[in-house]
């Protein structure tokens, strides 16, 4: 059985012009969950729900099938690894390295090796001080210092927000890394189409405070498809999980369903046999999932 790393439970948070939930998810160990949706739709909510940097006003956040309203205890909170939208500006004034030593005594796996190694990697100049740094160089560092952590819970706010294209790379392989060898969960959100289609495994769909579900990435690609049939108006009525169709000439159809599984068995029951079928790329999917148009599983 898979065991659950973080869970939402029945949470809901009240922020100024909006509330978040109530929600209820949870997170799988040694997987990549992408968290998606418009802006200002949740997402760093939820994330810092998970980072307990906020409390949920109803509801518990449960870490490692535990909560801890009165605080995390110490080595939970050396398990898991928050990379914010925003930094910090208490630390701005503080140079890197003293940073890292103030990280490396409250974090007990961390480890020095790795932040070397990936300050090297991405390029960033030793020894200067947090404010000093260009936008994406702080990224990199606090990319640094979260894998550094060796987290078993990785929590990334838009982590690629300013990094090059050279430092984005890395920072996807490295997540993988994570995941792969150390066994690592990650939650990241993201706008970045590209981002999703290599590192994710789950996505989950927040729309105005609310979970439009979990869905496993390939099934979300499984499941939507674009189809051709000979025009037969009363099967396409009958058809499940039409978002779009049109009449493309006199006697041929066309239709998006996002059940292509049980629209394939009414055909084949009618006698239809599609004249083509597509199978849409992620960005379609996930637009139309955002329409709202796709229960989770
Ligand atoms: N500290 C706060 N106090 C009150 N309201 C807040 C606070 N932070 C965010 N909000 C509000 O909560 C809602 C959700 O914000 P959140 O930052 O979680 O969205 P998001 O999905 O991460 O957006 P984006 O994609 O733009 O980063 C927004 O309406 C926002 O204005």
């Amino acid at each position: 059985m898979e065991n659950t790393v973080l869970e939402w439970k029945d949470i809901v948070k009240k922020r100024d012009r909006m509330v978040l939930g109530p929600v209820s998810l949870k997170l799988q160990e040694n997987y990549v969950t992408a968290l998606i949706g418009r802006n200002g739709s949740g997402k760093s909510t939820l994330i810092k729900l998970a980072a307990q940097l906020i409390h949920p006003d109803e509801g518990e956040v449960m870490w490692f099938g535990q909560s801890y309203p009165h605080g995390l205890p110490a080595e939970v909170r050396s398990a898991i690894a928050y990379v914010p939208e925003n930094f910090v500006s208490e630390e701005d004034g503080l140079k890197m390295d003293d940073v890292a030593e103030f990280r490396a005594a409250w974090y007990s796996n961390w480890d020095w090796q790795r932040y070397e190694e990936l300050l090297h990697r991405f390029e960033v100049p030793g020894g200067k001080k947090l404010n000093k740094l260009s936008k994406g160089q702080r990224r990199k560092f606090e990319i640094a210092a979260a894998l550094a952590i060796r987290p078993k819970l990785l929590l990334l706010d838009e982590p690629s927000s300013g990094l090059d294209p050279f430092a984005w790379k890395t920072m996807m392989n490295e997540i993988r890394r994570c995941v792969e060898e150390d066994g690592a969960t990650v939650l990241l959100s993201t706008h970045i189409v590209e981002e999703i289609k290599r590192m994710a495994d789950y996505l989950i769909l927040i729309d105005k405070g609310r979970s439009l579900g979990l869905l496993e990435k390939d099934t979300l690609l499984d499941r939507v498809r674009e189809v051709w049939i000979a025009r037969d108006d009363e099967l396409l009525a009958e058809l499940p999980g039409i978002v779009d169709s049109a009449l493309e000439s006199e006697n041929l159809s066309r239709f998006v369903t996002l059940d292509y599984v049980g629209a394939a068995a009414l055909m084949e029951e009618a006698g239809i046999k599609p004249i083509r079928v597509r199978t849409l790329d992620l960005d379609e999917a996930m637009e139309y999932w955002m329409n709202g148009s796709i229960s989770s599983v």
